[in-house]
């Protein structure tokens, strides 16, 4: 066994969840395709992709709700695979869709049913299931059957009803979709404290930037069922810093002239100033700068200013997943 082979398997025995070249086919179609990805305790990681990327069937694989097709997946020192009912008690999900709820019960009996299941006496919880039922917006609810709430607040619920059961693991498929702001606020807040206090791990997928740029540790950005990144929101967003430039120039150019230079160059996103003309421009080093700058001599016009266009996480994962126009 190599050093780096020994290293790897010693961090994957102490994860949270540590996944190993995981595959999941339906017929033709290669939804997860060996994935591999560990997940330390305490860690907060957002799961991106565009659609059919495959990030709810690798949650689906985790949760051992769907068998993998090849690999293997662990949360904690549970083996999904092999020992699924176990793996329950340490990991509990929300999916897309998926409101299980009791809807003849109030939203604070959900609570109380569903910390239950998890063998937690919901006496002792009254003060913490209080605080988690404010803290998604629903205290005025609290009593009310879920069947006279809005779509929105069952979902609330169903979130509460997660959280409330304790354990290790949870993973939440697009938790913020239809939440109205304060809610959605009140759950970013709750995430981070629950791995900042509790030393709890959560593992999310979502399509809003925000949300994941503010609460997570980690991104991994999957695209056709494979890893293509893998790091920090900070190293992802820095890995494209400084290539996107705002050129502003002294006066508009002719039509002929600006089709020059998109066929020239990565120029894009052409605007009119007050005192001339504005465009966006991508370039990877000084050699390409210097030939725009050529360029931009053989017009009429002047260069007013060059600013570098600060990017954040969708501008990585635009390019991450190649949904840009170029
Ligand atoms: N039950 C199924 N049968 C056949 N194909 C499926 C099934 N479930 C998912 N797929 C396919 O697997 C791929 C991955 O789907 P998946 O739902 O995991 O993606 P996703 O990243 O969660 O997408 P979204 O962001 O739209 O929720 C897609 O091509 C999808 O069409």
């Amino acid at each position: 066994m190599s050093v780096e082979t020994a290293r790897r398997n010693r961090r994957a025995a102490s994860a949270a969840v540590a996944i190993e070249g995981l595959t999941k086919t339906y017929g033709e179609v290669r939804a997860v395709d060996g994935v591999s990805l560990t997940v330390e305790r305490g860690e907060v990681v957002g799961l991106l992709g565009p659609n059919g990327a495959g990030k709810t069937t690798l949650i689906k694989c985790a949760l051992g709700l769907l068998v993998p097709t090849a690999g293997a997946i662990r949360v904690g020192e549970v083996d999904v695979r092999s020992d699924t009912a176990r793996a329950y008690r340490e990991v509990s999900a929300m999916l897309e869709g998926a409101r299980n709820v009791y809807w003849r019960l109030t939203v604070r009996e959900n609570v109380r049913f569903f910390a239950g299941l998890q063998g937690i006496d919901p006496r002792t919880r009254r003060e913490t299931h209080a605080d988690l039922i404010a803290s998604l917006g629903l205290a005025e609810q609290a009593d009310t059957p879920v069947v006279d709430l809005s779509r929105g607040m069952k979902q609330k619920t169903a979130l509460a009803c997660t959280l409330a059961r304790e354990t290790p693991v949870v993973f939440l498929d697009e938790p913020t979709l239809g939440l109205d702001v304060e809610a959605s606020l009140g759950l970013r807040q709750r995430i981070r404290r629950l791995a900042d206090e509790e030393g709890r791990t959560i593992v999310l997928s979502s399509h809003d930037m925000d949300v994941v740029q503010e609460v997570c540790d980690r991104v991994v950005v999957l695209n056709d069922g494979r890893v293509v990144a893998n790091g920090s929101v900070d190293d992802l967003v820095g890995a494209f810093r400084a290539r996107a430039y705002r050129v502003t120039v002294s006066a508009d150019l002719p039509l002929a002239a600006r089709e020059r230079l998109e066929r020239a160059h990565r120029v894009e996103r052409w605007s009119r100033t007050a005192s001339g003309l504005r465009f966006e421009v991508t370039l990877d080093d000084a050699a390409a700068f210097y030939a725009l700058v050529d360029d931009l001599r053989e017009t009429d016009v002047d260069l007013v200013s060059v600013t570098a266009v600060e990017p954040d996480l969708e501008d990585a994962f635009l390019q991450l997943t190649d949904r840009v126009d170029r």
